[in-house]
């Protein structure tokens, strides 16, 4: 008898409890080897992009001009909790602009970014570098267009921002200790909250294992475009990570707040490791002629925001 001729018995099929428990394990098993040959891509990934670029080339701090780091002491000092609610709160309040992907690009490009050692692109320049870099490693097109639009949320600059300390930087939470893998962590002492009875402890007002989702990083570009891209458009998860924890260098790269993670925090991580050398190391790239890649990225961004409109 050929083993395709046995009593087939569908393991879905609760015959005497034995095949469910079976199914059961043998999901895990296979969840387990998703799961690591999810992780190996992501390294692999990483490495594609990282392995041609010299490092000690990018964000050195130490050496960066005054306005660099004039900006970041500024901005360490006034990102408080109370801050923080408030930008929360005026963001939810009202829609600044009504404009398309490409208009925004536009609109971004007078910005040149305070807080940047690294380029002094405009910014149309930099988000088509990221998203020609990822393109031309062959990644997904979602990806690309994460790529194009990760930085759009500078535009808060545009609607009321008070310079530039509330728009871009590296970004790392509030209302907990400020951790010393943050860049320049002696600026802090000036905060009001450095020395706060709750903010200034170790866990503040989180707990352990409570997931990112639920920190609350410093008020800027990323967790402005998050929500809007949340809402107005279909990208995945992993997406919405890249934009959301992009600047969010202290987690990312120097493995900082890891005892906050829940368990799709992992996973949301690898993605935004992914993500970073194509926004980093892109900068050093050849400067990519806008009118020539235009058509392309247009019918990119009509892929994931059904509205053309969106609403900023
Ligand atoms: O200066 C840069 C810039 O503002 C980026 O847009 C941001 O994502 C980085 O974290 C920051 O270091
Ligand atoms: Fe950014
Ligand atoms: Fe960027």
């Amino acid at each position: 008898m050929s083993p395709c001729a046995v009593d087939p018995v569908p393991l879905y099929e609760d015959r005497d409890g034995m095949a469910l428990e079976n199914l059961s394990d043998n999901i895990d098993a296979v969840n387990v080897m998703k799961a690591d040959m999810k992780r190996e891509k992501a390294m692999k990934e990483r490495s594609e992009f990282d392995a041609e670029k010299d490092k000690t080339k990018f964000r050195q701090y130490e050496e960066a001009c005054d306005r660099v780091k004039n900006f970041y002491r500024e901005q360490h000092e006034k990102q408080t909790v109370a801050y923080n609610l408030k930008a929360r709160n005026d963001f939810k309040s009202k829609t600044r602009a009504e404009m398309t992907i490409w208009q925004a690009m536009e609109k971004l490009n007078t910005l040149i970014d305070e807080s940047d050692p690294d380029t002094s692109l405009s910014q149309i320049e930099h988000l088509l570098q990221s998203a020609e870099a990822i393109r031309r490693d062959g990644k997904p097109r979602w990806m690309q267009l994460t790529g194009l639009i990760h930085d759009l949320g500078k535009l808060l600059f545009f609607y009321g921002a008070d310079g530039q300390w509330d728009v871009v930087g590296d970004t790392f939470p509030v209302g907990c200790a400020f951790d010393k893998r943050i860049i320049y962590p002696d600026t802090f002492k000036g905060n009001p909250d450095h020395d706060h009875p709750i903010y200034g402890t170790k866990n503040g007002i989180y707990t352990p294992g409570c997931g990112m989702d639920n920190i609350m990083l410093s008020w800027g570009h990323d967790e402005y475009l998050y929500h809007i891209v949340k809402e107005q458009s279909t990208l995945p998860a992993e997406s919405l990570a890249m934009i959301r924890y992009h600047s969010f260098y202290p987690w990312h790269s120097a493995g900082a707040y890891t005892e906050f993670m829940d368990e799709h925090d992992h996973a949301m991580l690898e993605a935004v490791r992914a993500f970073n050398p194509y926004d980093l190391y892109s900068k050093s790239d050849d400067v990519p002629s806008v009118e020539v890649l235009k058509p392309y990225y247009l019918e990119l961004i009509d892929e994931f925001f059904p509205k053309k409109v969106i609403k900023w």
